[in-house]
């Protein structure tokens, strides 16, 4: 699994998922899993394409491995927005996120200590 902290003018996009129903309302990294011949960085150009319909460049890994509920690991990854407005095409709602309102919205749990990282790095780069 791997998932983009989409950075651009100071603020993270973050995306509410529309789906499972135990999901549902939880806010999270776009992104997804990688597929087979695929590297992590070309999984999240691709994902990034699919739920938003944006280009980014990946940057950074950001934050330690997140174990999922599901026994998978979760990677994220600093990205910028390159070509494009990002569209809810698979999200019932995105978010562009200042500094201060990083906690406004309910993350998924294990998405928390990437959060607080992404935290971090908006404030070291003012
Ligand atoms: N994309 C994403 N998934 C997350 C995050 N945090 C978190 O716990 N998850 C969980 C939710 C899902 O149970 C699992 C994988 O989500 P996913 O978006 O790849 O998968 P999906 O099952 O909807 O399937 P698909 O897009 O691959 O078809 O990871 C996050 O920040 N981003």
């Amino acid at each position: 699994m791997v998932g983009a902290a989409i950075i651009h003018g100071g603020r993270l996009l973050a995306a509410c998922r529309a789906d499972p129903p135990e999901l549902a309302g939880g806010w999270e990294f776009p992104g997804g899993k990688v597929e087979p011949g695929e590297t992590e960085q070309e999984a999240l150009v691709r994902e990034c394409r699919e739920e938003l319909g944006i280009d980014v460049v990946v940057g950074e890994r950001i934050g330690a491995d997140c174990p999922l509920h599901n026994g998978m690991v979760m990677r994220v990854w600093t990205a910028s927005l390159t070509r494009g407005e990002p569209q809810a095409r698979e999200h019932s709602e995105l978010r562009w996120l200042t500094e201060a309102q990083l906690f406004d919205v309910p993350w998924l749990p294990a998405d928390l200590p990437v959060v607080e990282a992404v935290r971090r790095h908006l404030k070291e780069s003012g």
